[in-house]
């Protein structure tokens, strides 16, 4: 493509700040909360990653799409941003596993993009002012016009994004990794035991349910809003709760839910958004971080075992309001010190800020998995 050919966009923040570049993907106006991204791979995941539904995602390495697209790597049916920024795009992408460019990807699935931006000064901005709604657009190029739509768009603080990506029905997944990527081949091929696993879709990553079934569990992937005896009537072995978009606070369904799990005093394990909705059940609050934790490269732990984990968050447990008496903090985010993992004193619940599943990102923390199955697994044998 010729730059010739290039349609020009624009990039509004919601403090005034504009900035001028071209459109990849999709044309139109698109407006949402602009998060940025560290990773160095991983792009696909991210785009299609529930949990970033609502959101316009600043890619932070400089070449966005040189490995295309390919059906394996969707983390959910499609690509769930609102809109992607990039420096530079690659148009002509030279992969093995690749079936289409990034581009076109985006534009068949009706995703605009904007890229020749300073996404280092963007950053920057975002860093220093925090996390705020944007607009991306080839149709308004008034830098006024965007700015007054983008004011009047609702904050993601206090939004239930949940019912936009849950599964609308019931279904069962049990495809494990495939054998030519588990990294972890001794402890995932371990026998025949099966673990019945009920997981509540906030907004569910496709890895996560793999790695699930890697470990040897059936799981069934429910609504947000399933009602709790029906949770039950599938005899789980455990509970998992889902990473998934937008306010846990919010999701007061999935709250209550889980408070009235709690009782059943089966195995929970909760990745992300699961992890903020164990902590509200058990009492504790959330809140908005500033710009949040989106990358690859994110340590966490607690004292001399430090684990090198995936992140894609905006809220954070407030430490002060979880029960010291029922909970302890397992894993603390070492670049802020913010909550990254609990863990239930007495029963086999626990959970994390981050993504041990990683598709995107290390897989340091894969261990939680088994963690999760060998809580089962002891329950089963008393
Ligand atoms: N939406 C929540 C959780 C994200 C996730 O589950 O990946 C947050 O931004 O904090």
């Amino acid at each position: 493509m010729s730059l010739s050919d290039a349609i020009p966009a624009l990039l509004v923040l919601a403090d005034g700040t504009a900035y001028r570049g071209w459109s990849f993907g999709a044309t139109g106006t698109t407006i949402g909360e602009v998060v940025f991204n560290t990773g160095m791979t991983g792009y696909q995941e991210v785009l299609t990653d529930p949990s970033y539904c609502g959101q316009i995602v600043i890619f932070t390495y400089p070449e966005l799409g040189n490995t295309g697209v390919n059906p394996e790597d969707e983390e959910s049916l499609r690509p769930q941003v609102r809109g992607a920024i990039a420096r530079n795009i690659c148009h002509k992408p030279s992969n093995w596993r690749s079936t289409q460019s990034l581009p076109d990807y985006l534009k068949q699935n009706q995703i605009p993009g904007i890229y020749g931006i300073d996404t280092r000064a963007l950053t920057r901005k975002i860093r220093m002012f925090g996390a705020m709604n944007g607009g991306i657009s080839t149709e308004i190029l008034d830098e006024a016009e965007l700015l007054e739509q983008v004011q009047a768009f609702p904050n993601m603080a206090g939004l239930n994004l949940v019912k936009e990506v849950s599964t609308p029905q019931v279904y069962e997944w049990s495809e494990p990794t495939i054998p030519e990527w588990e990294f972890n081949p001794e402890t995932t091929a371990n026998g025949q035991e099966t673990f019945t696993v009920v997981a509540i879709d906030f907004g569910v990553k496709r890895n996560i349910l793999r790695r699930l079934a890697s470990y040897g569990c059936r799981v069934i992937v429910v609504p947000v809003n399933t009602p709790v005896a029906e949770i039950l009537s599938y005899n789980p072995d455990g509970i998992f709760l889902s990473n998934g978009p937008g306010d846990p606070s919010a999701v007061t369904e999935g709250i209550e839910t889980v408070k009235a799990l709690l009782e059943s005093q089966k195995p929970m394990f909760g990745i992300c958004m699961g992890h903020q909705i164990l902590g509200h059940a058990l009492g504790a609050e959330t809140f908005k971080l500033k710009f949040g934790h989106r990358g690859l490269n994110q340590p966490a732990g607690l004292q001399r075992r430090i684990e090198i984990t995936s992140q894609n968050h905006s809220f954070a447990i407030n430490p002060d309001t979880l029960p010291q008496t029922l909970v302890e903090i397992s894993h603390l985010n070492l670049n802020d010190r913010t909550v990254a993992g609990v863990r239930h004193k007495s029963l086999p619940i626990f959970s994390v800020q981050y993504h041990p599943e990683a598709s995107p990102g290390p897989h340091d923390a894969d261990y939680l998995f088994e963690q999760f199955v060998q809580a089962m697994r002891s329950l089963r044998t008393v």
